[in-house]
């Protein structure tokens, strides 16, 4: 199925924009799981199986599988969310950009190695890049527009020159995306909820295009703000990521039941606003 057929249903079915991030911190995990051997895997998948009706997107983080040499962990998560929670597509976070004969093997990496259902892609070495993501028409390709950290400022929002004339950085890409690349219907766009004033510019520019929007939560980001901000005509078209804050919000043998609850106030916080 196409990403975004997965996604507008699971907007609909589920009621829901939240996503919940899953960045598995094994100092974080609670002691009874410290030093299982799987111990990464279990911690995600009690978090998955206690949120998957509450969302509408499950995003991984690689670097948290890669640090500890638990990709086959990764693997298996993805593979469980498959099959327990088929309607709820995956995100893998991996921001990649290479060169076209690498990407190439990332691209292989994510949809064939790990068979997420999108990608989040660094743009900012050019379209032949992203190509080799594209070149897969039915997975979500979620490209860095406006990210959720200080720095970046430090380049996204330089003045630019383009053809169709002087803008900032993030909107040339915005702008590029929503008009250039998205010939199959596949890309969104990374928008941080730090920053609404941008998550509005992008929403101009870009139409109902799904944007994946970080920075609520541990970083702070306003969810009001964000909804008002971001929100299509219809109320939706955002995939707003929580990870830390659904984690880690309870450090004992109870800690999916207390992700959950956060989870469910945060995706009820998430829908007064649409
Ligand atoms: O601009 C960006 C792009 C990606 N991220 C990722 O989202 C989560 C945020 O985690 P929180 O714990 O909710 O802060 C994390 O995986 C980042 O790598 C982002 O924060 N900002």
């Amino acid at each position: 199925m196409h990403f975004m057929t997965a996604l507008e249903a699971a907007w609909q079915q589920r009621n829901s924009l939240l996503c919940v991030g899953l960045d598995p911190d094994p100092v974080k995990f609670p002691a009874h799981l410290q030093g299982c051997p799987d111990a990464i895997l279990e911690f995600c998948k009690a978090i998955v199986d206690a949120t998957a009706d509450l969302v509408c997107c499950f995003k991984p983080q690689i670097a948290y599988f890669a640090a500890h040499r638990a990709e086959d962990q990764l693997e298996a998560l993805i593979e469980h969310i498959h099959t327990a929670h088929p309607d709820t597509p995956v995100i893998l976070d991996a921001k990649r950009g290479d060169i076209g004969s690498t990407a190439e093997q990332y691209a292989i990496e994510a949809f064939e190695r790990f068979k997420a259902d999108a990608i989040t892609v660094n743009p900012y070495m050019g379209r032949d890049s992203v190509d080799p993501y594209l070149a897969y028409p039915d997975k979500g390709v979620i490209l860095l527009c406006r990210t959720s950290n200080p720095g970046g400022s430090d380049l996204q929002f330089l003045e630019v020159d383009t053809p169709k004339g002087r803008m900032k950085l993030y909107e040339h890409v915005a702008r590029t995306v929503a008009e250039d690349w998205n010939a199959s219907g596949n890309c969104g766009l990374v928008v941080g909820a730090t920053f609404p004033a941008e998550i509005a510019r992008v929403r101009e520019l870009t139409g109902d295009m799904p944007l994946l929007v970080p920075g609520i939560g541990a970083q702070g980001g306003d969810i009001a703000a964000t909804l008002v901000a971001g929100r299509t005509a219809k109320g939706g078209g955002l995939m707003i990521n929580s990870s830390r804050a659904v984690l880690y919000a309870g450090k004992d043998e109870d800690f999916a039941e207390a992700a959950r609850k956060v989870a469910l106030d945060t995706r009820d916080a998430i829908n007064a606003h649409r």
